[in-house]
């Protein structure tokens, strides 16, 4: 189990992270929160690369400060950009990754056949990396951070700059080495996690806003979301989600605390939650 306790971070006189606690148990845990929110600097914490200026990060109640390459050991991280050496293959990049790692060539090789097929890379496993699209290369980044076994998976962005079929491939992936590890990934991504968190955490004037299931954040807008004809002039109080198309034409979806005449209600999605909870924040 990994507990952060009352975590604070600054930069210089800048507070990136205010008296965070979090608790992660097994699962898969969404970051989700507009560019700036400190969704980084919380995973550059969690794996070491930061230190807290106030507060504690536990794992199984000891320090992971204090355990140190213990710690890393049963961490599995895929950073926004990844390093490789773009005439390797899959196999050597992993072969390399594994020597640094300590795992003996016999063990690694195993261990690498069976993550190639998992991240479906068999066919190109002695392709050279530059020819690799975006998503094949991120596939092979979670192949590598896969392959200490790891007990916590953490990856920040991991679909950024992928298309959509490469996205929902990774995403189902995610799903299949969570298992009873305890994955979290970063994004502003909606649709990224709205399938494959258990729980999403948000944050909120860098302060924790909520650590909840999809559902039930979702359910805080129950009844409070409603589409209108598209041109409909917006009264006080109502708050313009987005627009797109209902079924008898164009619409905005608005988000109000009263019905407002003629809206059709209509059901709160993460996407709307997310943006009825960052509304004052203008990007
Ligand atoms: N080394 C640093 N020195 C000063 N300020 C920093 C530093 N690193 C991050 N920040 C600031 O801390 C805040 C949180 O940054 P962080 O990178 O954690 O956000 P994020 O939620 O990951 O955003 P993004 O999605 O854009 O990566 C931002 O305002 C950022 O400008």
């Amino acid at each position: 189990m990994l507990c952060v306790e009352h975590v604070t971070k600054n930069y210089g006189s800048f507070t990136a992270l205010e008296d965070v606690s979090l608790t992660f148990t097994s699962g898969v845990y969404g970051l989700l929160a507009p560019n700036g929110a400190g969704k980084t600097t919380l995973i550059k914490l969690l794996t070491t690369l930061l230190f807290p200026t106030r507060g504690q990060i536990l794992w199984d109640g000891e320090d992971i400060q204090a355990l140190g390459a213990e710690y890393r050991g049963l961490l599995g991280y895929l950073p926004q950009q990844f390093g490789y050496y773009p005439g390797d293959t899959p196999r050597q990049f992993l072969r390399y990754a594994a020597a640094l790692q300590c795992i003996p060539r016999r063990e690694a090789d195993g261990r690498i056949d069976h993550l190639l097929e998992t991240v479906g890379l068999r066919d190109a496993a002695d392709k050279k990396l530059r020819k690799f699209s975006g998503g094949m290369l991120q596939r092979v980044g979670i192949a590598v951070a896969m392959l200490n076994d790891p007990k916590l998976l953490i990856l920040d962005e991991p679909t950024a700059g992928l298309d959509p079929r490469e996205r929902v491939r990774f995403r189902n992936l995610i799903h299949t080495l969570s298992g009873e590890r305890i994955v979290i990934l970063s994004t502003h991504i909606v649709s990224d996690i709205e399938t494959i968190a258990g729980q999403i955490i948000m944050f909120k004037d860098h302060r924790l806003y909520c650590c909840d299931s999809p559902a039930r954040i979702c359910a805080q807008f129950q009844d409070k979301v409603f589409h209108l004809p598209a041109g409909t002039p917006l009264a006080q109080g109502q708050f313009l989600l987005s627009e797109g198309q209902g079924e008898a034409g164009p619409v905005v979806r608005v988000l109000c605390d009263a019905p407002p005449s003629g809206g059709i209600p209509v059901a709160p999605g993460l996407e709307d939650a997310f943006l009825a909870i960052y509304r004052e924040e203008q990007p």
